[in-house]
């Protein structure tokens, strides 16, 4: 639905002067995508997407840059910025931050298979092995922060009790983030936003696989078991009643587990992180609907959808919560 800085073929070939992927042949706007100007670019070497940055600034966007590429060159597959000739992972198009990155193959998938699930459920766990040696670090944008001070704006707006049980929550959240325990759990540089739309899947008959991961622009450092809690809380449910699908959800957690062994520390606090990971969707959706962007020409999501989901993790019987 969104392409907020508008590009000319000559904006696009000056850019592409700075690149060594050949000449343009042509390039169309992405609808899908809230945050960045996107345009899918083809050279004579190969498909690309230019990314405009509308949110992030240049002291910002280095940690996500650099956090792709430490991916990419580890061998993982996920959408990452090409060098420009003076050895730059962005530059500048019409004075606002832009970089490009190869096309990943593959396509959104409203469901994904177990199949799709086991796969990725490995490269979650191989993400994560890979930034043990990531040197940069940043805050969830997020994060508690964030939840308490969106309390205030979002207290007119919602039903008393509603508003008592989101405060209750994020105290709750707040006392874990300072136990021990929590700070003792694994951590380092994670995407914090995988959600079935920031992945893309090959087709072909019944067979789905993994193409690759996009959009890092909400990565953080925060506990593993965080990040695994947030993709799982929206790969393997089912989208109407938010319970988890208990096949594709095994098929996820096993392949996760085969890379990266999960240990009972973990396990431990499984609850509290799948209730953590509904939390920050619950409270950025409440925010964007009640408090919309200006001039936003969009549609917010429907913050009950992880209100839903919150209730059903927190009150979930912990020895009925998916583990490996
Ligand atoms: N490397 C890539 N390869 C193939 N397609 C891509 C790639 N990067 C982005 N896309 C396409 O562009 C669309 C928008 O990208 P993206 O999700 O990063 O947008 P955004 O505005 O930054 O994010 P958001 O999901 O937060 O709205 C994706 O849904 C996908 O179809
Ligand atoms: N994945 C988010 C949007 C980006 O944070 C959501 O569905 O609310």
């Amino acid at each position: 639905m969104a392409v907020f800085t508008p590009l000319s073929e000559e904006d696009i070939n000056n850019f592409l002067k700075n690149y060594n992927i050949g000449d343009l042949v042509e390039y169309s706007g992405i609808l899908s995508g809230i945050e960045n100007s996107n345009f899918y670019v083809t050279t004579t070497k190969g498909r690309y997407v230019l990314t405009v940055f509308e949110r992030l600034n240049e002291t910002q966007i280095p940690y996500y840059l650099k956090l792709q590429k430490h991916l990419l060159d580890k061998g993982l597959s996920v959408s990452g910025p090409i060098t420009d000739k003076n050895g730059h992972l962005f530059s500048s198009l019409k004075n606002k931050p832009a970089s490009i990155a190869p096309c990943i193959k593959g396509e959104y998938v409203a469901q994904p298979n177990a199949q799709a699930c086991n796969q990725m459920g490995k490269m979650l766990a191989e993400m994560h092995l890979a930034v043990k040696d990531f040197p940069l670090s940043q805050e969830n944008t997020k994060g508690l922060a964030f939840w308490e001070s969106s309390l205030p704006s979002l207290k007119p707006y919602m039903p008393e009790e509603l508003f008592e049980y989101l405060k209750k929550e994020i105290n709750r959240q707040k006392e874990l983030m300072n136990s021990q325990v929590y700070k003792e759990l694994e951590a380092g540089a994670v995407h914090a936003d995988l959600f079935r739309n920031n992945s893309l899947i090959e087709i072909n008959g019944d067979e789905q696989n993994l193409g690759g991961v996009i959009d890092f622009y909400f990565a953080c450092n925060a506990p593993f078991l965080y990040d695994l809690a947030v993709t799982l809380n929206d790969w393997t449910i089912n989208q109407e009643t938010g319970k988890f699908l208990p096949e594709e959800t095994q098929a996820f957690l096993e392949g996760y587990n085969s890379v990266r062994k999960l240990t009972e520390k973990e396990h431990s606090l499984w609850q509290d992180m799948l209730s953590a990971g509904a939390l920050r969707f619950w409270v950025s959706r409440l925010y964007d609907f009640y408090l919309p962007r200006e001039a936003s020409m969009l549609k917010p999501h429907d913050p009950r959808h992880f209100e839903r989901i919150l209730k059903l993790r927190r009150e979930a019987d912990p020895k009925d919560l998916p583990w490996i």
